[in-house]
Order: structure tokens, then C-alpha cells, then sequence
């Protein structure tokens, strides 16, 4: 088969970076993970902290067996598929694969593809760059919405109403913008408790 084709089918993928570190944000924030990066994303955050992984074919292209013996390497059994934008491929044939080597799937998506894969929790977090895709809505275990503008925390309420009713609600302060936005975050919450706030404590800590 093709390179090409094998990307296509979800059998091999472009990794930026992997990585085993702790879960820096959301529900999970604390829990040891090992992140997979996919290189590619079409969504073009103006804000993203990670512009780098947006051009896919700057990314090595390996196979998902490649990848999940890597992750094996590690004592955690937590990982955590992100990118740029990981929805931007078929995820079934390695959240298969991870979940046949005793592998706990979580992923961090904008959304903005359809979605795919088997995984146990899905952290979604919109943008307005590019809309969702509307079977994110029902799969989404957690909505966590980066707030740069005043205008995001609408921009939150208006995903929040489209969510199934047992995703977890969070605001995290856009990192450039914290000192701007934390304490207008702090207000909401109280005002609003079912939303929670999240913090990138990764980025505090110093760690990838
Ligand atoms: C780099 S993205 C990759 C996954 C996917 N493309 C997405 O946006 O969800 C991982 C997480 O970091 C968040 N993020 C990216 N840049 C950020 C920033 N400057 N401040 C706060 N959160 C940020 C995203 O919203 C997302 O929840
Ligand atoms: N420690 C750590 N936690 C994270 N949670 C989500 C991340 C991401 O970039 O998707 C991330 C990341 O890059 N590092
Ligand atoms: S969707 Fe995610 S990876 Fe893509 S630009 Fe936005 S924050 Fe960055
Ligand atoms: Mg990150």
C-alpha cells in the first residue's frame, strides 16, 4: 500500500511528537498520559500554542503499530491523541489497536472534522475559526472552551446548549490573555457553577 493510502485508511499516521508527561488540563489534569501529537490542522487558531504541528506533511509518517509499541514503553496506560488536529484522520484502526494492547484512549479535538475512533473521553474544545462538526456534540465527555475575548464565554454558553446533558462544562484562560481573562473567569464561575475552570498547570509546572 501506498504511504498515502495508509494514511487515508488511518494505518499510518504524520506524529509530530509523543510523549509521556502528566495531563495538564481538564478533567483528567494530574493523570499521568503519554501524548501522541498528529501533525496536521486546518483550523487556524490565532492563539494556537502549537502553530508548528498545523502543516501535516512536515511530520514524519509512521504506523500505528510503531506508535502504540512506543507508547508501550511507559508505565501509564492513558493516552491522549491530539495535534493539530487529530479528527483530520480515521482514528478506529489505532484507538482499536490501543485498546487490544489494555490502552485507555482520550482525545483533544476542535471538532471540526467528523468524528471517529473508540475512545473513553473526549475533550472538545469549538472554535470559531472553523465550526464543529455535528456528531462531536453527543460523543463530547467534557467542553472546554479557551476564552480570549469577552465574546467567548456566549460563545461558551451557545456549545454548551448543544452538548449531550452529562459533558463536563470548563473555561480555561487563553495563556497569553490569563491575566486579562482569569479573573473574569473566576466571576463566571461563581455566577455560573456548572461550569468549571481549567488551567494549562503544564505550563506552570514547566513540563511538555
Ligand atoms: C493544541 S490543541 C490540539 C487539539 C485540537 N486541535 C484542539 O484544538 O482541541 C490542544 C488544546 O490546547 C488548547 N489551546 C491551544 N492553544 C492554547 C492557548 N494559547 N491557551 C490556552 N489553551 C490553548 C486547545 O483549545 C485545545 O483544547
Ligand atoms: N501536559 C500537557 N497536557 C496537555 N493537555 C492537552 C495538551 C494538548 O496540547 O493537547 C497538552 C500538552 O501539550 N501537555
Ligand atoms: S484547532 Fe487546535 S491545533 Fe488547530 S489551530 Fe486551533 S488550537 Fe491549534
Ligand atoms: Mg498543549
Amino acid at each position: 500500500m501506498e504511504k498515502r493510502d495508509a494514511v487515508a485508511a488511518g494505518l499510518m499516521l504524520p506524529i509530530m511528537e509523543a510523549f509521556y508527561t502528566i495531563q495538564g488540563e481538564g478533567a483528567f489534569t494530574g493523570h499521568a498520559a503519554y501524548f501522541i501529537r498528529l501533525g496536521g490542522c486546518d483550523v487556524g487558531c490565532v492563539w494556537c500554542d502549537v502553530k508548528d504541528s498545523w502543516e501535516a506533511s512536515k511530520w514524519p509518517v509512521q504506523s500505528i503499530e510503531e506508535i502504540v509499541a512506543e507508547a508501550k514503553r511507559f508505565p501509564g496506560r492513558k493516552v491522549v491523541i491530539t495535534g493539530g488536529e487529530p479528527l483530520m484522520y480515521d482514528l478506529n484502526p489505532l484507538t482499536k489497536l490501543l485498546k487490544s494492547e489494555g490502552f485507555v484512549a482520550h482525545i483533544e479535538t476542535s471538532g471540526a472534522h467528523p468524528f471517529s475512533g473508540d475512545f473513553d473521553w473526549v475533550c472538545f474544545s469549538p472554535k470559531k475559526f472553523k465550526q464543529p462538526h455535528p456528531s462531536i456534540y453527543e460523543v463530547a465527555n467534557e467542553l472546554k472552551v479557551v476564552v480570549f475575548h469577552k465574546s467567548d464565554f456566549e460563545f461558551a454558553e451557545k456549545h454548551a446548549n448543544l452538548v449531550n446533558s452529562s459533558c463536563k462544562l470548563l473555561l480555561q484562560p487563553e495563556w497569553s490573555k490569563a491575566s486579562v481573562f482569569t479573573s473574569q473567569i473566576v466571576d463566571y464561575v461563581k455566577n455560573h457553577p456548572n461550569w468549571n475552570i481549567s488551567l494549562q498547570t503544564h505550563k506552570f509546572m514547566d513540563i511538555p
